[in-house]
């Protein structure tokens, strides 16, 4: 007699842990996170986005010298080769923004020269890159598609101010660059997510960098996970006014919908990096005179929690908070690519340096085995 046990099988590695990371711990008992051991709380006051980057990726905070040369690399290489440009213009704009980015990262990848090099000085090289080359190609499509022309980078001003500058021509308030600064160290890092582990699965294969990262994007670009910014935003455009707020939710749940922005796998009270954000939303929300935005955001999310007990994600106050600051809805979830990078080549690299094959099994429940006539 056989005896056959059932393997377990865990839907969507929910409540798996596939490996030790050293860079960000997320904690739902304490809604915490930390990058490198530092609250993201204390990141987002008091760090610029190229600290954080520095951080992710080396495990210490820069020294001045170290920042002064992570900031010179990352601003000479601003500027979008011809070629990425003509890749870009030759995609049709009713392509996603996030189809964009994934394609013209993908060329930035076959151009360089160094792209298969695995060392780490070469991946923390093809890092700088990517931190540099993403704002800008970001930048770049949003302008051809409101038919405007490029505008050139400044290399007098940091990430933060240097995108908003090249996405709008001109530098903003203090109080919008340093909301966008903080959206950014808040998207920076968040352990094994999807489309982190998409990277650690690609470089699991030995594959490089750049082919990592576009695979990140691809996992990025779905609404159950980064699209569900320019998801928000475009439920908020569906529900119009605060006094709409209830009626609408009762339908879309009572159409068993999914509420983007609401919820996330790991955090089951609400999630670490909300509070932060939702603070810097409510700065936008007086510099730019916009109560009415703030009360839907509150009715909203007061309705989902007295009906279902879930909680916003990042998500649900970055997207109005993009909004406010300008950008085009479909533009949000490239802006998360922006932030993003930092985390996905941090664990590109810290794969790479302990490197074992990701190849789950699983049960296979398809015909018996069977013959051709
Ligand atoms: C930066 C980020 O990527 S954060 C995530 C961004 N994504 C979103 O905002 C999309 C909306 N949210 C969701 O779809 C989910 O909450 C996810 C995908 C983020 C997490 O989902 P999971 O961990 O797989 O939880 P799951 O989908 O099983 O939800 C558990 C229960 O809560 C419900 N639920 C969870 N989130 C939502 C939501 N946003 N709206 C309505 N119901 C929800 C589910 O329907 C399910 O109910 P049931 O047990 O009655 O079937
Ligand atoms: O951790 C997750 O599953 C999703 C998320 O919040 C992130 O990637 O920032």
């Amino acid at each position: 007699m056989t005896s056959t046990t059932e393997p377990e099988i865990r839907k969507g590695l929910a409540g798996v842990v596939a490996d030790t990371t050293a860079i960000s711990k997320v904690n739902p008992e304490s809604n915490s996170l930390l990058y490198r051991g530092y609250p993201v709380q204390e990141l987002a006051a008091r760090c610029s986005f190229e600290e954080v980057a520095w951080l992710l990726w080396h495990g210490e905070l820069p020294t001045p010298a170290e920042l002064a040369g992570l900031q010179e690399a990352e601003r000479a290489q601003r500027a979008l080769a011809p070629q990425v440009r003509a890749v870009v213009d030759a995609i049709p704009t009713a392509a996603h923004p996030m189809d964009v980015l994934r394609t013209a990262v993908s060329l930035v990848g076959a151009l360089d020269p160094t792209a298969a090099d695995s060392s780490r000085e070469a991946e923390v090289a093809a890092s700088v890159r990517l931190l540099a080359q993403i704002p800008a190609i970001v930048a770049y499509d949003q302008r051809r598609r409101r038919g405007q022309d490029v505008v050139e980078p400044r290399d007098d001003l940091d990430l933060a101010a240097n995108l908003l500058h090249m996405t709008f021509g001109e530098v903003p308030d203090d109080v919008v660059v340093d909301a966008f600064r903080v959206s950014l160290v808040l998207y920076a890092e968040h352990s094994f997510n999807a489309s982190t582990f998409t990277a650690r699965v690609v470089t699991s294969t030995l594959s490089d960098l750049y082919s990592a990262v576009v695979a990140a994007i691809g996992a990025l670009k779905g609404p159950l996970h980064g699209g569900a910014n320019e998801a928000v935003m475009h439920v908020f455009d569906q529900i119009g006014s605060a006094d709409r707020a209830e009626e609408w939710l009762d339908r879309a749940l009572g159409e068993k919908r999914k509420i983007m922005g609401f919820g996330h796998r790991v955090y089951k009270h609400g999630d670490s990096r909300v509070p932060t954000m939702k603070a810097a939303l409510d700065r936008l929300v007086e510099h730019y005179g916009r109560q009415d935005l703030a009360e839907l955001y509150d009715r909203l999310e007061a309705a989902m929690v007295a009906r279902k007990s879930i909680r916003p994600n990042l998500d649900y106050p970055s997207g109005p908070a993009y909004h406010l600051m300008g950008f085009d809805t479909a533009t949000f979830t490239p802006l998360f690519v922006a932030a993003r990078v930092t985390g996905w080549t941090a664990h590109v690299m810290e794969q790479r340096a302990a490197n074992s094959l990701i190849r789950p099994l699983s049960a296979y429940v398809g015909p018996e085995e069977r013959h051709l006539p």
